[in-house]
């Protein structure tokens, strides 16, 4: 049942309280009330998914940053490494979470991801072996939405049953045939992956999207609707949880009993009690800044706020970790991007009525059709600086992702536009969340520290380079016409560089800032069955207790990470 307000909420003690109806929330709501004996609450800040067209259509996903009505707007504290400038950092506030407004782009990662976050925890329950069933249990392919033959295209048998729907794109444009043509032409620089949630993913292959017929498949769509009818499973949204509730318990442990909430700043707080856990599930910002709200970081930054702590555990909020990603663009001959229809009513609303009658065309297509992860070579004259900071030989070190047309739009002048953003997809920097004030309707202080470490500022230089060598080759000859854009003037290392700095942006996938770590480690924040140290009854499952931030989009990760831990909890208490 779905409740806006907190008065309508039948019961006042639950089992299980979940904060935070994102990615991973809706997988721990969906799978732990599977047990008709426990009863779950999940309470959510954002507004309802349904009928929300940007978050429902995939190709208008990116309308729905930097700042509206799903997201969280926030922005970064200014960023040394990109010229003091203060970069949009929006979440989703909407049910489903990011998974709601997000690109899409379904990529698990190497097998190698995982593996090193079991040796950095020292459980092999993190490694892939271990993981796969999960990765199984959340995802499935279905038909794209112009049921094209997709034979060659990707590896059914690499693919698993779950709720969440993904499919190969269902549009195809003129330059997705020129991407894959170049890596027929130049495999040896640009490989074709035949299916990048294979296990390697280095290659670049069709994007595999969360879709299916034609509409965002997301974590609210796949996992909580279809469990909203149990009636041990209650849903608030539109309210923002303050802090969590803690007393001590045996021993003096802290104990989390319950879940602090308010309808806005000015209204009054409501409890509930959580009789075995809470599970915080707000995110890599919201799941740190709710910590230090209760109590739980380094004591005396707390303190310094006027917050009673009530554990110390110094790493809440640092190691953040996130890919930045630049666009670089060229002028084309292809006359059928999707430039017009931002510059034109007449085409945008053609799009979107046949979107509306038929759930196909271009709106029904993700915002990039293919993508890929790149090494950068062994001899490489980088390497003799700088350590291999790729999880294995399977990771890529940059991302290439193409795009059909000027993005984000709208393009700089007439004519048609290709776009390929390239990403730092193991990135060396590492940023903090730290809260600008003990109220919890203030934002917190994001500072993903972008190119303050010099291996990211250089791979970059690789990245945009392969990107224009992409364009050198033989299939975009006569195609590719000028480069144009805020990097495209750029011919030297150092005004790469420059223009590098002066262009960079996030990709959305800040991860680790309450990061998981060896049972008895004195650092990290959650153990690995993502409890939080040092106390009872609280869980930490989102991207924040991600160990390290895989070389892929995250989203994947997220729900692997989230399908484990639902059974981790269930185990937990199965007496
Ligand atoms: C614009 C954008 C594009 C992206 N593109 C891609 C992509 O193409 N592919 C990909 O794999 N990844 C992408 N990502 C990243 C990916 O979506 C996230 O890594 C992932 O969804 C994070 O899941 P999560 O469960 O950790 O957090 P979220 O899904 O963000 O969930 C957190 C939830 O907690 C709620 N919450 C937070 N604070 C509170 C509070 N105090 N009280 C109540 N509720 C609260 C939020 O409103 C939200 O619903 C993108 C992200 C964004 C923002």
């Amino acid at each position: 049942e779905l409740y806006t307000d907190a008065s309508q909420l039948p019961d006042t003690v639950y089992d299980f309280v979940v904060v935070g109806a994102g990615t991973a929330g809706n997988v721990m709501a969906a799978r732990l009330s599977e047990n008709p004996k426990f009863t779950v609450l999940v309470i959510e800040a954002g507004i309802s998914n349904e009928g929300v067209r940007t978050v429902e259509v995939p190709f208008l996903a990116t309308q729905n940053i930097p700042a509206t009505a799903t997201t969280w707007n926030y922005t970064t504290v200014p960023q040394v490494g990109l010229g003091n400038r203060s970069v949009a950092y929006p979440r989703g506030r909407v049910l489903g979470g990011s998974s709601s407004i997000n690109f899409l782009a379904y990529t698990r990662g190497a097998d190698a991801e995982f593996d090193r976050w079991a040796n950095l925890t020292g459980d092999a329950g993190w490694a892939w072996s271990n993981l796969a069933p999960y990765y199984l249990k959340n995802a499935r392919l279905v038909p794209p939405a112009d049921h094209h033959n997709t034979s060659g295209q990707v590896v059914p048998a690499d693919h698993g049953y779950g709720p969440l729907e993904m499919s190969l794109p269902g549009f195809a444009t003129s330059s997705d045939q020129k991407v894959l043509a170049t890596t027929q032409v130049n495999g040896s620089l640009f490989p074709y992956n035949i299916d990048l949630n294979s296990g390697n993913s280095v290659g670049i292959g069709l994007t595999q999207s969360t879709l299916g017929g034609g509409e965002r498949s997301s974590s609210a769509t796949a996992y909580l609707e279809p469990a909203l009818n149990r009636p041990n499973l209650h849903l608030l949204i539109e309210n923002t949880v303050t802090k969590l509730v803690s007393s001590k318990g045996a021993k003096g442990v802290p104990t989390f009993t319950g879940v602090e909430f308010a309808s806005s700043a000015s209204a009054p707080r409501h409890t509930v009690t959580a009789r075995k856990e809470v599970i915080l599930s707000a995110g890599a910002i919201g799941s740190p800044q709710i910590l230090l709200l209760s109590g739980v970081g380094n004591s005396t930054d707390l303190k310094g706020l006027g917050i009673a702590p009530v554990a110390n555990l110094p790493d809440v909020g640092q190691n953040l970790k996130d890919h930045p990603i630049l666009s670089n663009y060229w002028q084309v001959t292809l006359n059928d991007t999707f430039d017009d229809i931002y510059r034109d009513t007449s085409v945008f609303n053609a799009k979107l009525a046949q979107w509306n009658s038929s759930r196909t065309g271009l709106f029904a297509d993700s915002p990039t059709n293919a993508l890929g992860f790149l090494r950068i070579p062994d001899n490489a004259a980088i390497w003799s600086q700088f350590k291999d900071p790729a999880a294995g030989r399977q990771a890529g070190h940059f991302e290439l992702l193409f795009l059909d047309g000027y993005a984000p739009a709208p393009a700089p002048g007439p004519g048609n536009y290709f776009t390929i953003n390239t990403a730092v997809v193991t990135p060396e920097s590492v940023g903090t969340v730290k809260l600008n004030s003990s109220s919890p309707f203030a934002f917190p202080l994001i500072d993903p520290g972008f190119f303050t470490a010099p291996f990211d500022v250089q791979a970059m230089v690789y990245a945009i380079k392969s990107a224009r060598a992409f364009m050198q080759s033989a299939p975009w000859a006569g195609v590719a016409l000028s480069r144009v854009g805020p990097v495209g003037d750029a011919e030297s290392d150092a005004d790469i560089i420059a223009a590098a700095r002066a262009a960079a942006r996030t990709i959305y996938h800040p991860t680790s800032t309450a990061r998981m770590a060896p049972d008895n480690a004195a650092w990290g924040v959650v153990d690995t069955q993502l409890r939080v140290k040092g106390v009872s009854g609280l869980r930490v499952v989102d991207a924040s207790v991600f160990p390290s931030i895989p070389a892929a989009h995250p989203q994947a990760a997220v729900y692997i990470l989230a399908e484990r831990a639902a059974d981790l909890v269930k185990q937990a208490w199965s007496h």
